[in-house]
């Protein structure tokens, strides 16, 4: 259950807020939209919900932000979290103040904080107005953003024109006292300014206001607050794998500063660009087509290939001058058809730059609800779809990043994890060795691996003669299937052995022919079921467990094992087969040989009279 809700203005805000949750401990779920219902079995600390509230309506970002935040506190929310721009929102028709005054109401509380800093990203609030690297908000580059340029740095006068209740600027929080601050503010309803320019700062005001119902601003406060959280929930929270083998696109909309840089820095690497000229594609001398072509011309190469649209304010105002929004939406457009080209034809990894682009990239995918993971750059995790978790989307927000940007998203992402790697490698040769000595046959058996906090199992169907790496099912500890491949339906007898014992790294299990024909001797000891005619199979195994017989995939079956699980250390099957748990797949295989062997010695002497 969700303890802590949050409600994003745009989406890369709300990556940006849920990468912080993550830095600060808690496990993430992002929704894009207002769900209809919670992912199934759903075990987020935190939910944070992307709206599109920055740039709506003020009736329809009102209306969205409460279908939130009751969606929020249906699902358990004890704290809420407006998350809005490190950079406010500096038009007076601005959505910040009539969204926050709205859910005041909704929740009754007398108070909240505005707190729209981030200083790992150069943005503090000093005596209630906000700073970018210093220098005041409306003297700083951002007075040049394409959409909403911003023309003031005093919070509480950004703030006049969008809301009914007054605010207080506060320069030292540990000195919060709600009836103080409610007396100077002499209203039924304020905001509390917080000054926030250190790291220490962050700590300070999530310690005095963590115990609000309601807090508002950057994801600067997001850290702290997920600290003393988790601090509270207890143990540690799981975050999704950051690495997948596959092809990488890089897409640019945003003509921010930092944007810009990057896109020099991945340029000076002679890394293949493709720029798209707004004008050329107004006029139809450039199309989507084209760059798509690009793209494909160099899929064989080792390097991503970055598509952009980015350009300096100049020579954005000059491409406004043909119809600003016109503009805006056709290249958006373009990224986002690129985006969608791209996964169709396979590629696993999608980065996106600049606020409004990605929001148009993720509509298009048209994924719902993400798990969220490591982070690229402060405030820029890398993001793992819940129907695609084979896919991983990084979104960053125009003035985030550094300058190697595009680079670091690339590494932490790409290629195999070379530990993983390993274990798949042992698991093809073992599955393959089996089956070409005559071990098993068909389809019938199966095996599995834990690494991290995910099960690799052979997938429904596979079969050990032709086993390859791509042939394993993904599962979370608990049984969630993570992969699009289904896992062996036999599933259950290796999670109940990964859950025996923290140790258990592999599981095999197959239909070796002496096991399965000891298995109808009847057993002297159901705990020990194989005589240690030699002494390997202790040594290598320990004692092995009958298993009375229940129909294959049963629930039944799960249920006997279950309960014989803890009582030996490898299993038989009755007239099924072996199941043999290791420390890796290479020690499960050893152990598994010395069973088969152990059976066949046991067979041969009973044959033989000599048991
Ligand atoms: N060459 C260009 N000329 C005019 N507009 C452009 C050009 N390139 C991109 N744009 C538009 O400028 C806007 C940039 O906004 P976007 O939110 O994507 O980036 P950003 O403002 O840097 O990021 P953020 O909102 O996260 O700060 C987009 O609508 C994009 O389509
Ligand atoms: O706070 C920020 O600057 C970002 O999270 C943002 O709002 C992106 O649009």
């Amino acid at each position: 259950m969700a303890v802590f809700g949050c409600i994003a203005d745009d989406f890369t805000g709300a990556s940006d807020a849920a990468s912080f949750l993550v830095k600060g401990g808690m496990s993430v779920r992002l929704y894009n939209g207002i769900p209809e219902r919670p992912e199934d079995g759903d075990s987020a600390q935190a939910i944070v919900i992307a709206l599109k509230s920055r740039t709506q309506e003020t009736a329809q970002a009102v209306d969205d932000s409460l279908r939130a935040a009751r969606f929020l506190l249906n699902q358990g929310a004890r704290q809420l979290y407006f998350k809005y721009c490190s950079t406010f929102d500096s038009t007076p028709k601005g959505n910040i103040g009539p969204v926050a005054d709205a859910l005041m109401d909704l929740m009754d509380v007398p108070c909240t904080i505005l707190c729209p800093a981030l200083p790992v990203n150069g943005r503090t609030v000093e005596h209630g107005h906000l700073m970018v690297n210093g220098v005041p908000l409306h003297e700083s580059h951002m007075k040049n953003h394409p959409l909403t340029p911003m023309w003031d740095s005093s919070i509480s006068r950004l703030m006049e024109p969008q809301s009914q209740w007054p605010c207080i600027p506060m320069e030292d929080p540990s000195s919060f006292s709600l009836e103080k601050a409610a007396e100077k503010a002499g209203a039924r309803r304020f905001y509390i300014i917080p000054d926030y320019k250190t790291t220490e700062d962050g700590r300070a005001i999530a310690a005095a206001f963590k115990s609000l119902p309601l807090l508002t601003g950057g994801s600067g406060l997001l850290e702290p607050l997920a600290r003393l959280w988790s601090q509270e929930l207890g143990g540690a929270a799981k975050i999704p794998e950051s690495l997948v083998s596959g092809k990488a696109l890089l897409l640019a909309g945003s003509c921010s500063q930092a944007t810009l840089g990057q896109i020099a820095w991945y340029e000076a690497q002679k890394k293949p660009s493709y720029k798209l000229d707004p004008k050329a594609l107004l006029e139809g001398r450039q199309t989507v087509d084209d760059a798509w072509q690009f793209i494909q011309e160099h899929e064989n190469s080792s390097d991503a290939v970055l598509v952009y649209s980015s350009d300096t304010p100049e020579k954005v105002k000059e491409f406004q001058s043909l119809g600003a929004e016109k503009v805006a939406s056709l290249l958006e457009d373009a990224a986002a058809r690129l985006a969608v080209k791209a996964v169709k034809a396979g590629y696993t990894r999608i980065i996106s730059a600049g606020g409004e682009t990605s929001g148009a990239v993720t509509r298009a995918l048209g994924f719902s609800s993400y798990l969220i993971g490591e982070s690229v750059a402060p405030g820029v995790p890398i993001m793992v779809p819940a129907r695609e978790p084979g896919v991983r989307l990084i979104l960053k927000s125009g003035n985030f990043g550094q300058e190697d940007f595009f680079g670091r998203a690339l590494s932490m992402t790409g290629g195999t994890d070379p530990v993983l790697d390993q274990k798949l490698s042992d698991a093809v040769w073992t599955a393959r060795s089996l089956f070409d000595r005559g071990k098993t046959s068909g389809s019938s058996a199966n095996m599995s691996f834990r690494h991290k906090d995910r099960i690799y199992i052979s997938a429904t169907g596979s079969c050990f003669g032709t086993m390859k790496k791509e042939d394993f099912a993904v599962l979370s500890m608990d049984g969630t299937v993570l992969s699009e491949k289904k896992p062996s339906k036999e599933w259950p007898l290796h999670l109940a052995l990964y859950e025996k014992s923290s140790e258990t790294g592999a599981v095999i299990h197959t239909h070796s022919t002496f096991s399965v024909l000891w298995s109808f001797v009847p057993a002297k000891n159901d705990q020990d079921c194989i005589p240690d005619h030699t002494p390997y199979l202790k040594m290598k195994l320990g004692t092995v467990g009958l298993v009375p017989y229940e129909k294959p995939g049963s629930e039944a079956l799960f249920q006997a094992f279950r309960e014989r699980v803890g009582a030996s250390d490898g299993f038989l099957l009755k007239n099924h087969g072996p199941v043999v748990p290791g420390k890796s797949v290479m020690d499960a295989f050893f152990r598994l040989e010395e069973l088969e062997e152990s059976a066949r010695i046991a067979w041969e002497l009973f044959r033989a009279g000599l048991e």
